[in-house]
């Protein structure tokens, strides 16, 4: 079949030729209007539990860079928050811009970051993560917005190993890394039920955006930049804009876990 990407040809708008999903009632991303959420005081704060040691290696898939994570037991988890049950962290990465105005997914009443990390998790109510991708209620993807300023150490390890995976179809061992450093202080959010934002578009993903961002500096952004959608004996085309733009809301709500 046609290989998805983000070019013209083989876009976000191209996608419902493959995936019909694409135009279902509960995709993602979306454009958050936070005057528009509810809050509601049954939410739970975010509890995240991840041990290190399940960190395994870091990956250029050819649509983003990914870090994977163990998950063939309890070890890195999601609870409390909107959901109910115990979800094991599969993988996070990330989406940007070719530059600092565009490159998230979800926006903000139309602001756009330069990039946003999604640390995706799947319900163990399910045996497998492949069989959690197809129930309404098989994943949880929280997202963080990166937005410019200082520059942020914690994502150094990450960006000193994006040399090992230039091109697609490169991994490299990345372990021992605690994604707890990655997340903003508060763990203030907006959830609504959506979907995964790259094909297969399954509609099986709890959203949980966080409220507050965490820095990039201009030129850690470079380096995310320096990335290749292609591989190594492909004409080089760098890995840029590899966000889906914000999709309808149809019949949803967002609920905010804060007033
Ligand atoms: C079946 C199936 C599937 C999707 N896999 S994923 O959930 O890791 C994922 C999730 C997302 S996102 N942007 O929906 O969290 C993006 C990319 C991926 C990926 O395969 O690389
Ligand atoms: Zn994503």
């Amino acid at each position: 079949s046609k290989a998805w990407g983000y070019a013209n040809h083989n876009g976000p708008e191209k996608w419902c030729e493959s995936f019909p999903v694409a135009n279902g009632p509960r995709q993602s991303p979306i454009d958050i209007q936070p005057s528009g959420a509810s809050y509601d005081d049954s939410l739970k704060a975010l509890k995240l539990q991840y041990d290190p040691s399940t960190s395994l290696d870091i990956l250029n898939n050819g649509h983003s860079f990914q870090v994977t994570f163990a998950d063939d037991d309890d070890s890195s988890t999601l609870t409390e928050g909107p959901i109910s049950g115990k979800y094991r962290l599969k993988q996070f990465h990330f989406h940007w811009g070719a530059s600092d105005d565009k490159g998230s997914e979800h926006t903000v009443e139309g602001k756009c970051y330069p990039a946003e990390l999604h640390l995706v998790h799947w319900n163990t109510a399910y045996p497998s993560f492949g069989e959690a991708a197809s129930k309404p209620d098989g994943l949880a993807v929280v997202g963080v917005f990166l937005e410019i300023g200082a520059e942020n150490p914690s994502l150094q390890k990450l960006l000193d190993a994006m040399d090992a995976i230039k091109c697609k179809g490169t991994q490299t061992s990345f372990t021992n890394f605690d994604p707890t450093v990655l997340l903003p202080k508060s763990l203030d959010y907006w959830t609504y039920l959506g979907s995964l934002t790259t094909p297969p578009l399954l509609e099986s993903v709890t959203w949980i955006v966080c409220k507050q961002s965490v820095s990039v500096s201009s030129e850690q952004m470079k380096k995310f930049r320096s990335l290749l959608f292609t591989a190594e004996h492909e004409e080089a085309c760098c890995m840029v804009n590899n966000y889906r733009p914000p999709q309808p809301l149809k019949d949803r709500e967002v609920r905010a876990s804060f007033k």
